[in-house]
């Protein structure tokens, strides 16, 4: 299966190469060529399946042969054999008709664990088959970074880089990346915001001779390989409640767009979902754009939940590449409008497709609090602020739709935001037995000013060192 980028101007690639290569050289996202499905009667089978081997199967079609089966298979059982439950990803009742799927249970406390537990062991395999190693370029608002440190510490192949904005991620999410004593990772704290690190981030895999030179790649979601791992636990949680024979919707806690286009992505390769709820929280520009059909870059607010304060919402690229039905001139053009005049303007027929297939609502802090406050008292379970946007928009769909079940996504251990919870609920949360000691040990990170050239020079010097070549 060849992958094509939205912008239609870089070489298709086959898995492999489309997971080293991370941003496509057009400046456009991967995506396969064509979309695999699964029939009824496959997914029915996944009942009582262990989520590794639900894996297996909804990877098969995508990896399409490019890794051999065996060892991807044992890939996926390393990648899950780490995770706290013994369903990997648990799905929990929150309310009549609402559930939670609990994505927390890696190593990292957060969503991200799912895919770059698998991700970190899909590069190290495909670099050691060609002899080659890569410098791993990542921008963080905090859990990409903690996930991705975890991920590929002490791995020979890879030196990585993880920029994150500096004082807007949480202390558990910092020291998460700041105190992982391994030589071949970097945090670099950046004086700006998210949207400048993954704009940096972007930069650099747009900066040819930088790229080639360090052999960049990335494990931001604009690596394909990242969405179509997480495109499993809509099957599994899906399927635990009665599909393909139930429709059910998802409500997604939303900022660069990559966990809910796994579950559209789920959806074209046969999963019967009704909605899909984008969840955002005060930084509300898709629930904007839904409604207006203008997606229009504001400045960030920073919330309880701040990996989703982000403006520019990466993965909604590959949505916009579907919905004009796959014209990549007209993906071009709205990124070129978005990088003039911070904006552009959906066509009727787009705007109509999306529409059709996905809601959006936006949660402000006090909904987000009176969520983590209402959910505790009336159940005794306690969500982060960013599961509490999805959860607080997950009533909204019920509202609308009370007969169709509705999935929403946590996708952060409370412990990850004590201070939040704390307020909202009057309980701190405890970090779990094998992150006790994170608030005391040593921290190693790199200040470093929102400028592209000094951020290069850097990744450049270390990077080098690191290979052992002379800077
Ligand atoms: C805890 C948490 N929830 C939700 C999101 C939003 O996910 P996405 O960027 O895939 O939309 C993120 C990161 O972006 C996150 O770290
Ligand atoms: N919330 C994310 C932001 C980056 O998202 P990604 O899914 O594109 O890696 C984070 O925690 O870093």
């Amino acid at each position: 299966m060849l992958h094509v980028s939205t912008r239609g101007e870089a070489p298709a690639l086959g898995f492999s190469d489309a997971l080293l290569a991370g941003l496509a050289r057009d400046g456009g996202l991967y995506l396969p060529k064509h979309w695999p499905t699964l029939s009824p009667e496959t997914i029915r089978g996944f009942s009582g399946m262990s989520y590794a081997d639900v894996a297996k199967a909804v990877l098969a079609p995508l990896v399409d042969g490019d890794i051999p089966e065996a060892d991807l298979h044992r890939m996926i059982d390393e990648a899950y054999a780490g995770f706290r439950h013994p369903a990997t990803c648990p799905l929990v009742q929150l309310d009549d008709n609402l559930f939670v799927l609990e994505l927390f249970h890696g190593p990292t406390l957060a969503f991200k664990d799912v895919a770059m537990q698998l991700l970190g062991r899909l590069m190290d395999y495909v670099l050691r088959t060609r002899g080659t190693r890569a410098t791993i370029v990542g921008a963080t608002s905090g859990d990409t970074g903690s996930a991705a440190v975890e991920a590929f510490k002490g791995l020979d192949q890879v030196d990585v880089f993880i920029l994150y904005p500096h004082g807007r991620v949480s202390d558990v999410q910092r020291r998460q990346m700041t105190t992982v004593a391994s030589p071949n990772v970097h945090a670099l704290a950046i004086e700006g915001t998210f949207d400048d690190c993954q704009s940096m981030v972007k930069g650099m895999f747009n900066h040819e001779r930088f790229r080639d030179a360090l052999h960049l790649s990335g494990v931001n979601s604009i690596n394909w390989a990242r969405i179509a791992a997480q495109v499993v636990y809509y099957f599994t949680a899906a399927v635990a409640l009665g599909a393909p024979d139930r429709r059910v919707s998802f409500s997604v806690p939303t900022g660069n767009f990559g966990d809910i286009l796994a579950g559209w992505v789920a959806k074209r390769m046969g999963l019967p979902i009704e909605r899909l709820m984008i969840a955002t929280n005060a930084n509300d520009i898709l629930a904007r754009t839904l409604e207006t059909g203008s997606y229009e870059i504001k400045g960030v607010k920073p919330t309880d939940s701040p990996s989703m304060d982000i403006q520019i919402s990466s993965n909604f690229e590959r949505l916009l590449f579907e919905a004009y039905d796959r014209d990549a001139g007209a993906v071009r053009a709205a990124m070129a409008g978005l990088s003039q005049s911070k904006s552009f303007t959906l066509q009727d027929q787009p705007l109509a497709r999306i529409r059709a297939e996905f809601s959006a609502t936006a949660v402000d802090e006090a909904g987000v609090a009176a969520e983590m406050a209402e959910s505790y008292r009336a159940t005794g379970y306690v969500l982060d602020p960013h599961s509490a946007v999805g959860t607080s928009a997950g009533r909204a769909l019920l509202q609308s739709r009370p007969e169709t079940p509705v999935i929403a996504l946590s996708t952060a251990h409370p412990a990850k935001f004590p201070e939040a919870v704390e307020r909202a609920t009057g309980l701190r949360p405890p970090l779990p037995p094998h992150m006790a000691d994170l608030m005391t040990r040593d921290e190693t990170f790199t200040v470093l000013p929102h400028d592209q050239k000094t951020v290069e020079t850097f990744i450049r010097d270390r990077a080098r060192a690191a290979a052992g070549v002379a800077a």
